[in-house]
């Protein structure tokens, strides 16, 4: 492309980088734990670390350090912006034949037009890191890389410091006795704005009756106390051991750190394969083999469900055949059983066309109407309006990208932001013509659950 054929703004955007250098350097070590490697960063990169484990349990990122980290100025435009930014910054990569690449991983927040003094007081809108460690465990090799991101021209020292600590860190975390945690002990547990979050259900549901809008995610929040400041490396510990059937992510703005354990896939690109989740429409787990299934056979056949289920497939159904060629979409939902609920669960898959990126399906998804709504604009400002909260990055896109543009984000939902001595937990649900607030509220506390669980503040009857 000759340089004529850029705006202005993307005349900047492609020299933004160029005065960098990207150092890499990868090597393969023995099997460590991921847990033990982001607990050797906690020393030295406290609120600079990031967790990440897919479903499937193929693929482990850790992150310690930032090697450089992006943001957005505006909020217009900041799924392009990450990524051209993300593309300039790669083609600094300085040496580029590594056994793994670098990855960037971050998150947007839900919805940056939400003004709501919250608090998520850490969190912009747009949060990514390339980090300066990375830690990639992949089909049972683990690979650790160093990223160094420069204009300094003088880097060999650099490099050799880091490449130390590189070693007393994997030294740590190999040597070191796992850690095992005791769960937080709760002081206090309160129930955010309970009754708006009641009221608004019945708001809505008068909109949605009034054809105003087909369907609103509503959401809330718990908080939860504590006598001491709650570790991470707990949090991550808890979730892995407790969520197996879940993508495990984490990730830390200063001393602030949101974590969680969600069923939920936004979307995956690999090799230009593109994979997205329809997840919508929920019931508890029963507590015999006989009643489970009781329970889910009612799942499928119930209307209000089903039509919750409905909205989010024929919205993501869309949006891949805008940027896929064959995209696949079954006919009927299946179950996606996990620990404490069982959703109505539909893939949805297709081959990415020529122009299109992972970032392009991301913009477009996010929030598809598992979390925000439909039509996707009224039903955001219906929650703006009638939520009485701000999200942050609950329920936001959250994951990873490779140098290649391959990568996965999932949906933040079952998820936790750590404050110190607080807790906040958050849970939602799809709001459609014939919900009612206390059904709605009975399924938030089933949301709730694997966060209660993970942060030692379940409910009596509870397990
Ligand atoms: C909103 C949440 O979950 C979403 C809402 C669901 C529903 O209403 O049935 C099901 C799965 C998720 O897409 C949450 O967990 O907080
Ligand atoms: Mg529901």
């Amino acid at each position: 492309m000759n340089s004529q054929s850029f705006s202005s703004t993307e005349k900047y955007e492609a020299t933004r980088f160029l005065a960098y250098r990207f150092y890499t350097e990868t090597i393969e070590v023995s099997g460590m734990s991921a847990l033990a490697f982001f607990e050797a960063g906690s020393v030295r990169y406290k609120g600079q670390r990031m967790f990440w484990q897919n479903r499937e349990k193929t693929f482990t990122l850790v992150g310690l350090g930032h090697a450089h980290t992006l943001t957005t100025g505006n909020h217009h435009g900041r799924f392009e912006e990450i990524q051209k930014d993300w593309q300039s910054l790669c083609k600094q990569i300085v040496n580029e034949e590594q056994s793994v690449q670098p990855v960037l991983f971050g998150g947007f927040s839900f919805d940056p037009l939400n003004k709501q003094q919250s608090e998520w007081i850490r969190f912009p809108e747009t949060y990514f890191a390339v980090p300066m460690f990375q830690l990639i465990i992949k089909d049972d090799r683990a690979f650790v890389s160093i990223h160094l991101i420069t204009k300094e021209e003088e880097t060999f020292k650099t490099f050799d410091a880091m490449r130390k600590e590189r070693d007393t860190m994997i030294h740590a975390a190999q040597v070191s006795e796992l850690a095992t945690y005791e769960k937080p002990v709760v002081v206090e547990r309160q129930e955010m704005k309970k009754e708006q979050y009641m009221q608004s259900i019945e708001k809505v549901k008068a909109i949605i009756k009034a054809n105003q809008a087909e369907k609103v995610v509503i959401a809330r929040a718990l908080k939860l106390k504590y006598e001491k400041t709650l570790s991470p490396s707990a949090a991550l510990y808890q979730v892995s051991k407790e969520q197996p059937e879940s993508f495990l992510f984490g990730i830390e703005a200063e001393d602030q750190f949101f974590f969680g354990a969600t069923p939920e896939r936004l979307v995956k690109v690999e090799n230009r394969k593109a994979l997205s989740t329809c997840l919508a429409g929920s019931t508890p787990r029963g507590k015999t083999v006989e009643s489970d299934a009781q329970l889910a056979e009612e799942l499928m056949r119930d209307r209000k469900n089903r039509s919750e289920h409905q909205y989010v497939v024929s919205m993501i159904s869309q949006v891949f055949k805008k940027h896929c060629e064959e995209t696949v979409v079954p006919k009927t939902p299946s179950l996606m059983k996990i620990r404490d609920i069982q959703h109505l669960y539909t893939p949805v898959k297709g081959e990415l066309r020529l122009g299109s990126t992972l970032f392009d399906l991301v913009r477009d998804l996010h929030p598809t109407p598992a979390l925000g709504g439909e039509p996707k604009q009224a039903a955001l400002s219906l929650i703006r309006q009638y939520e009485s909260m701000n999200r942050g990055f609950y329920a936001a896109p959250i994951g990873w990208v490779d140098a290649e543009g391959n990568g996965e984000f999932a949906v933040a939902i079952r998820s936790a932001l750590i404050n110190e001595k607080e807790a906040y937990l958050y849970a939602g649900g799809g709001i459609v013509e014939d919900s009612t607030p206390e059904s709605e509220y009975l399924e938030t506390w089933v949301k709730f659950r694997p966060m209660l669980r993970a942060l030692g503040g379940q409910l009596r009857d509870e397990s």
